[in-house]
């Protein structure tokens, strides 16, 4: 039987006020509980976690009871801990809740009501209990952390160890990370597996190091400041680097240089034991997509160039005798060693079904001298922290990313609070001393902060986006939703947006929907009339054609007109390869996103209306069985967890293809198809009763949309604003389109509304 709490606060007069009656007994909260879990706005693990503290402490205050509940509420929206501080402030802003898609019919009490009466001092007392907290000591099930600010305000967050523990595991592997940064001072490295110590890479005071001139050789003398080079500079003489920046700000390409310039080095040194080096990404999607870019970067690379500065080295005696033995092969040899191939992070650790540990750990290490993590936006804590456990000590780490765009759909974004100071760098003077040394450029002061912390030194960001220039309205818009907050007012960047949707772009379309019809015509023809002279015309920088803006009819015109006449599958695989292939790549010119999965502006909704709206138009058929049971052809699917047996990942996008029966090729059976990297098998055909986590994609949301790009992106942003429409999603959503962007309101304003509201998740990095 668990005790009666003082159901009485006190208010800043010292009265007494009275506690919502929730909090009186943990029966009394648990029925709170579960009216909010059979509204939906907790989840049954938030519960079940209370039920599990009460019966190990019966004597918990209900108000720790009542925090614990949020706490996980708030991971399974992305928060690593509960900020008690700001639940208090603004209770259903800070949890969210209602929920997206409640209607508010006799709701239950709101959590603005429970925690009316309730002072921060009362809250902050309660979460002492020697059983299920502790400032990290013992094996408590909760962590209370209490920071103060410079004016000594106290605030205080509530973690599950677990989560805690991961932002512990990830400041202590960073920090040691950081610590090894070559200044340029040290006299010796620390050696790694390779034998390679770190400052061979940059210089030390007893050797000059080749950085400055392998540096020249892979970037060419440019105007302004290279950042480029820059990034490169600084991650080569870090065991831990970020380079973050927006699309095309060139993040792939400088790895690729990066990854050169280190191997270079290391051959210098060691010419039979090149490092070993692997590339990753969080998705399937996104590794397929770095792989596509990959290989093209690596061509490119001067590896004749590089291999030349090696043997004048080698010449002028500042490489010792055995460097470089084999010279006569050393281009060959250098090339070899620069990897094309990305993996997603669950493989590379190992994953291992049922169970949330990876085959690789601290106790089993990787054996890896550099990693590269590309879409690091989208590593959630768990994963992170998962990885530089992984790592032994002397590998170098290295994140590519975005940092404006929405973190993790787990808990964490741990790039972006990585990258919280990366705007203006600060880089500490002998930062800036050794850079201007090693790329030749100086830097401008507003980068330069005497009071610069160890990890500012190890990120930087790239701010030239070479595949948007001044006259790209995507690129524009971008950087007008970008603007951060502190350089200008709210109704200053609304206006800068606007005035970007005004400006007459010719790669955006900005539509407020005004009927269904309008709808309709998005989602089929993809309103290329909304462009000026109807998308038609246009180049890309290198002079060649781009195909104009289109809707879903594209695609499946290509399914209904080059469909193979061959009556055998089996003897005509290529032919339902190459015609899978066009299917799925004419599916990738467009793509509706949109914020919300529920409700008529949610993918559900939209996904079902968009399906007949194309069936009405004749562009999808489907006998009645196969509607009834969700599957016809043409329909596009998206994989929504990883499936190893059939070498499915997470993001890939499949199309739903009729195809002969081989037990009776009269009979058209229904298969899903999928592009691989396999050239020899091009497309993965699977049935559809395989494939258990899968959803419909015509419209994605954008969450979903991360680490893909699309020819022409429609966004879709509803009605009625909601807290999942922030800045983040909207710069996220926009910058998967390539080439055509249409922004749909479905009431004017939200767009300027979404764009100051930004996403704060809370974490203690
Ligand atoms: N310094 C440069 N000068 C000219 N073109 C460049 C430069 N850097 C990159 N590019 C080109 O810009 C395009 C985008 O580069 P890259 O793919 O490296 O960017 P990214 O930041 O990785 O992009 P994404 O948004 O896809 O992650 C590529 O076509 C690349 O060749």
């Amino acid at each position: 039987m668990s005790r009666q709490h003082d159901t009485h606060t006190f208010d800043m007069f010292g009265e007494a006020a009275s506690a919502h009656p929730a909090l009186g007994s943990t029966p009394e909260l648990l029925a709170l509980c579960e009216r909010w879990v059979a509204r939906g706005w907790l989840r049954d693990l938030d519960r079940a976690l209370v039920r599990f503290l009460a019966s190990e402490a019966p004597d918990a205050p209900t108000l720790l009871l009542l925090a614990a509940a949020l706490a996980s509420h708030q991971l399974g929206r992305g928060h690593v801990c509960l900020d008690i501080n700001a639940t208090l402030n603004a209770p259903d802003f800070a949890l969210s809740l209602p929920p997206e898609g409640d209607d508010l019919t006799d709701p239950p009490p709101l959590p603005s009501d429970v925690l009316a009466t309730l002072t921060l001092s009362e809250w902050q007392a309660a979460l002492h209990h020697p059983l299920l907290t502790s400032e990290g000591s013992g094996n408590t099930p909760l962590v209370v952390v209490t920071t103060h600010s410079a004016s000594g305000t106290p605030s205080t967050r509530l973690y599950l160890r677990r989560y805690w523990q991961y932002e512990q595991s990830l400041h202590q592997h960073i920090a040691a990370r950081l610590e090894t940064t070559s200044t340029g001072s040290e006299s010796t490295g620390t050696e790694g597996q390779s034998g390679r110590p770190i400052h061979w890479a940059t210089g030390d005071a007893s050797h000059p190091g080749l950085l400055p001139q392998a540096l020249n050789i892979l970037f060419k003398q440019s105007n302004g400041l290279d950042w480029q080079k820059t990034a490169c500079a600084l991650a080569a003489r870090s065991r831990f680097g970020i380079i973050t920046g927006g699309p095309g700000t060139g993040k792939t390409t400088t790895v690729v240089r990066l990854l050169a310039l280190l191997q270079t080095l290391q051959l210098a040194q060691h010419p039979s034991q090149p490092l070993r080096i692997r590339l990753a990404a969080p998705t399937g999607k996104a590794a397929a997509r770095l792989n596509e870019s990959i290989a093209g970067q690596v061509a490119k690379l001067p590896f004749t160039d590089l291999t030349t500065l090696l043997k004048e080295a080698k010449q002028e005696g500042i490489l010792w005798e055995g460097a470089l033995a084999r010279d006569d092969s050393a281009t060959e040899q250098l090339k070899a060693t620069i990897p094309t191939e990305v993996t997603t992070l669950h493989r590379l650790l190992g994953a291992r079904p049922d169970t949330r540990h990876f085959r690789h750990s601290a106790a089993n290490p990787l054996a890896l001298d550099v990693l590269v993590i590309d879409e690091a936006s989208m590593v959630d804590i768990e994963m992170m922290a998962a990885t530089l456990s992984a790592l032994p000590a002397h590998t170098q780490c290295i994140l590519l990313g975005d940092k404006d765009q929405l973190a993790s759909v787990e808990a964490g974004s741990v790039l972006g609070d990585l990258c919280r100071r990366a705007e203006a760098a600060h880089y500490t003077p002998a930062t800036a001393e050794w850079l201007a040394q090693a790329t030749g450029q100086p830097l401008p002061a507003e980068f330069i902060a005497p009071a610069g912390q160890p990890l500012d030194q190890a990120i930087t960001m790239l701010r030239v986006s070479h595949r948007f220039n001044e006259h790209s309205g995507i690129g524009q818009l971008a950087k007008a939703i970008n603007q951060p907050g502190h350089a200008q007012s709210e109704r200053e960047k609304q206006q800068a947006v606007t005035a970007v949707l005004r400006h007459g772009y010719p790669d955006i379309h900005h539509l407020v929907m005004s009927d269904d019809a309008a709808l309709d015509k998005l989602v089929i023809h993809g309103s290329p009339s909304g462009f000026a002279g109807n998308g038609e015309g246009r180049t890309d920088h290198e002079g060649k054609p781009i195909a104009p803006p289109t809707g879903y009819r594209h695609y499946l015109n290509v399914l209904h007109a080059q469909r193979p006449r061959g009556e055998s599958f089996e003897e005509n695989t290529t032919a339902y390869n190459t015609w899978a292939s066009e299917v799925l790549s004419a599916y990738s010119h467009y793509q509706l996103l949109c914020a919300l999965r529920k409700g008529p502006w949610g993918v559900v909704g939209l996904n079902q209306r968009i399906a007949s709206t194309l069936r009405r138009e004749k562009l999808l058929f489907g006998s009645d069985y196969t509607l009834e049971k969700g599957w016809y052809e043409g329909r596009p699917v998206l994989v929504t967890q990883n499936d190893y047996g059939l070498k499915l990942m997470n993001g890939d996008i499949g199309i739903t293809l009729a195809v002969p029966d081989p037990r009776n090729p009269q009979q058209k059976l229904l298969r899903v198809a999928f592009t691989t990297s396999d050239p020899d098998k091009p497309i993965r055909w699977v049935l559809p009763s395989r494939l258990h986590a899968v959803e419909t994609v015509f419209a994605m949301t954008v969450h979903k949309s991360q680490g893909s790009e699309f020819l022409h992106t429609a966004l879709l942003l509803p009605p009625t604003l909601n807290p999942i429409l922030t800045r983040e999603l909207v710069y996220t959503g926009i910058t998967r389109a390539r080439e055509w962007l249409t922004v749909v309101e479905a009431k004017r304003g939200v767009l300027n509304e979404a764009v100051v509201r930004e996403v704060v998740r809370v974490s203690g990095i």
